[in-house]
């Protein structure tokens, strides 16, 4: 803490834009006394996160108290005329150390008092805020009495996304300020705003401008009352019609939390603050956010956020890790295949600004293409309003069309997205093998195929790579990246940069059949459909699934996704079609329980949502509304009746445990088997990839909560009833875990010998 000079002042000044007025953001103009005064409480630290490369993390007991004594010393300083609360190096604040809130120690530590001590100051706060300020960051700006924000800050209160509300008096100051429908959706979404193209009625001024807001005393007349700058003192703006504006909120907010508590609870924070005044606001924001901090949810929603980042620190079996590899730049680069995949796959990278080169077969599929990815960029480029043009997809140096390979000749980098057909994808390599630059990088979008083997068509393998995009995949976060026995580590660190440029999840995994996300996939789907055969509903088994948290069951998930591509899959490999011996059993498969139900239905023309029948009935071929289908009902009848199963109620408990429980028991082989570096990369890839609830955490960490000694025991259970089903016997690292005492998860790693890539 220090009190500054005014050249300090100046030098902060002049990287800082001033707005005014209020539209979106709830910044009001600054407001700053004259000439030599200011203090500046050093970087808001602990709070106070400088972001990257390093973290500068002072315990929150100092920071507080560094902040309540430089106040009081400012207000008791005669020459002190005004004080300005800034960041160093550019930022404001990250908010409260995340990794604090699981310490009981923290709990006690309360900013709200403090962020109430600069509202009371009788000499004007201003917060001057650079580069984020986010969570209690904010919230002490909301204290002061003016705050002044750089036209590139992002400044939000994404508590919610972590489990919390922002529980130091923002869900009672920021509706006051904003108004209760802009603090509604900022408070019960997290979003992070930024003014980077200003808002009408936002003053940019220009640096003369802002010195000059430092020098004369031109927003803050001497003697100018604090009262109405005080927002706690300030009524929150009615609505005519706030309860109803109230309740249609409510209904908004629960249904796309899906089960996550922080969203509602934020919701009635916010409500209070309509209902009642501050300080009886301030106490509902606190019981509120106890429920929250004691939830459990909150736990897996930090775990998630560190899970997250954890997994950018890639490493392989080999050693190969991102502290060595330097990622390539790429200039520019190519898809192959204009179908779902690759239409999103294009209109990723050009909303990234990477300029692509799309090729198909032939002219009829490209036109196809073409439309089909124009198409796409028009509704992406109407999301993004002003900054549409920047996307410039009409310019054929942004996005060319060709058949010819010939053209791929000095892309960067391609990604093969043709469908699932080894042969074909083989095929494919070998010719950009022959054409493409030595440096260019070839990526295969492949959900399941042997990375190995396709490499093995060029004469790069060191630079082939999987990179496994999930539909539709200019949407969804995830980036599933697959090394093979000789990708090198620079092809590693450039499919992780690329994820990070097309603002995906890049999580990186060996190579297996399925790689991680879909080979535990495998035994959910199954179980799913053996709890059809032996005599629950489609419709039951997804209600559990959504109950739980999922987006989407398995069912609707299949129909949505089309069931034709795991009969195709399914044929690949033998296990339906014309080449399964003759003689085969219809339930059986390598003497394992197989059920043929998702092939029987795509017999009968039963592709889900595109043929409007699938596992459900739909409107229309392409309809989107899923009922339960009285024609699959007597169709399972008849089904058990012909292979004689005996069919039973099968109660929630059972489906959930039974499709979940698999899925991670997956998941422990593939630890096991070094697949994946750690628990967090499964949960990292199931949030963003498969739609699994957030709020818990992730498959692997679900079992932790669970219990893994409780998990286990039901495996045992199940595949006791079910001794034909791989998918139930208990992986050998789960007993292991279990056999030394359930460990917490952070340990479960050490506890294998090496692993080793299982191709
Ligand atoms: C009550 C509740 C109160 C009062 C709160 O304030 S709750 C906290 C609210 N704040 C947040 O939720 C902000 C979370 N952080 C972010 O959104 C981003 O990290 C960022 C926008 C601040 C920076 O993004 P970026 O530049 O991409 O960098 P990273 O996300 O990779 O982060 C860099 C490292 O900093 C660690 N980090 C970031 N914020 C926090 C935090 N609030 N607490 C603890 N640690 C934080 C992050 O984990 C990265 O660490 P490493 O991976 O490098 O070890």
């Amino acid at each position: 803490m220090s009190i500054h000079t005014h050249t300090h002042i100046y030098k902060l000044a002049s990287k800082l834009h001033v707005q005014s007025g209020y539209t979106v953001i709830f910044f009001k103009y600054l407001i700053c006394k004259n000439t030599i005064y200011t203090f500046i409480v050093p970087f808001l630290i602990s709070m106070l996160i400088l972001c990257q490369p390093h973290l500068l993390l002072v315990s929150v007991e100092i920071f507080l108290q560094a902040l309540e004594d430089g106040l009081k010393r400012a207000d008791a300083d005669p020459s002190v005329k005004a004080v300005m609360i800034c960041g160093e190096n550019g930022k404001f604040s990250a908010g409260a150390d995340i990794k604090g809130f699981s310490s009981p120690k923290r709990r006690g530590i309360a900013l709200g008092p403090i962020v109430s001590l600069i509202e009371r100051s009788e000499k004007p706060v201003v917060a001057a805020i650079e580069g984020v300020a986010l969570g209690g960051g904010l919230e002490v700006a909301l204290g002061c009495h003016y705050r002044i924000a750089h036209v590139k800050a992002r400044m939000g209160l994404p508590e919610v996304t972590i489990g919390l509300l922002p529980g130091a008096e923002g869900t009672q100051r920021l509706p006051r300020l904003v108004g209760v429908p802009a603090a509604l959706d900022m408070i019960t979404t997290g979003k992070v705003l930024c003014l980077v193209i200003p808002p009408k009625g936002v003053k940019i001024c220009s640096l003369p401008d802002v010195d000059a807001l430092f020098c004369n005393s031109i927003f803050l007349p001497p003697g100018q009352p604090l009262g109405p700058r005080r927002l706690s003192l300030k009524p929150v703006p009615k609505l005519p019609n706030m309860e109803a504006f109230l309740s249609e909120a409510l209904v908004k907010v629960k249904k796309q939390a899906h089960g996550c508590l922080a969203p509602e609870l934020c919701f009635q924070a916010v409500k209070a603050a309509t209902e009642q005044p501050f300080a009886d606001g301030v106490r509902r924001e606190q019981e509120l956010f106890n429920v929250l901090l004691t939830s459990g949810q909150a736990q897996a929603l930090q775990y998630a956020f560190f899970a997250e980042r954890a997994v950018q620190k890639w490493t392989t079996p080999s050693g190969a890790s991102w502290k060595s590899a330097s990622p390539q730049p790429i200039h520019k680069a190519a898809v192959i295949g204009l179908g779902t995949m690759g239409r999103g796959i294009v209109t990723s990278l050009v909303k990234a600004k990477i300029p692509v080169v799309a090729l198909e077969q032939d002219l009829e599929y490209l036109n196809m293409g073409r439309k089909a990815v124009m198409f796409l960029l028009e509704r992406e480029a109407m999301k993004m309003e002003q900054g549409a043009q920047t996307l410039d997809f009409h310019n054929p140096a942004r996005l060319q069309f060709t058949v010819d390979f010939d053209v791929l000749r000095d892309v960067d980098l391609v990604i093969e997205a043709v469908f699932e057909n080894m042969a074909l994808k083989k095929e494919i390599f070998h010719k950009l093998s022959r054409i493409c630059k030595p440096g260019a990088f070839l990526c295969t979008n492949t959900s399941a195929l042997n990375i190995n083997e396709i490499a093995s068509a060029t004469s790069r393998p060191q630079q082939v790579i999987g990179t496994h995009f999930f539909s539709p995949a200019h949407v969804m976060k995830l980036l599933e990246i697959i090394y093979g026995h000789h990708t090198s580590p620079t092809t590693i660190a450039t499919a992780m940069q690329l994820a990070k440029v097309l603002k995906k999840v890049g999580v990186v995994v060996g190579n297996c059949f399925g790689f991680a996300g879909n080979r535990m996939m495998f035994p959910y789907a199954q179980q799913a459909v053996f709890l059809l055969e032996e005599g629950s509903r489609p419709e039951a088994v997804d209600q559990v699934i959504e109950d739980f948290g999922f987006r989407i069951g398995p069912f609707r998930m299949s129909d949505l996704a089309g069931l034709d591509v795991g009969w195709r899959s399914r044929k690949g490999q033998g296990l339906t079609g014309p080449s399964l011996p003759p003689g085969t059993p219809a339930r059986q498969r390598h003497g394992h329980r197989y059920s043929p139900l998702p092939d029987l239905l795509c017999e009968n023309g039963r592709f889900g949502q595109k043929t409007g029948k699938g596992w459900y009935q739909y409107e229309k071929a392409g309809g989107r509304t899923a009922k339960p289908d009285p024609w699959l009902h007597s169709f399972l009848s008849q089904y058990r009746d012909t292979h004689r199963i005996k069919t039973r109620f099968i109660d929630q408990e059972e489906i959930l445990e039974r499709c979940l429980f698999s899925l991670i028991n997956e998941g422990f082989d593939i630890l096991a088997e070094g697949i994946a570096s750690g628990p967090e990369h499964l949960d990292v890839i199931y949030i963003n990839g498969y739609g699994w609830p957030k709020h818990r955490g992730g498959p692997m960490f679900y079992a932790s909560t669970v219990g893994l000694s409780r998990i286990l025991a039901k495996l045992q259970k199940y595949s006791e009833a079910h001794p034909d089903v791989p998918g139930l016997q208990p992986s050998a690292f789960l007993k292991k875990l279990v056999a030394m005492g359930n460990p917490p998860l952070k340990e479960w790693m050490s506890y294998l010998s090496r692993p080793n890539n299982k191709l």
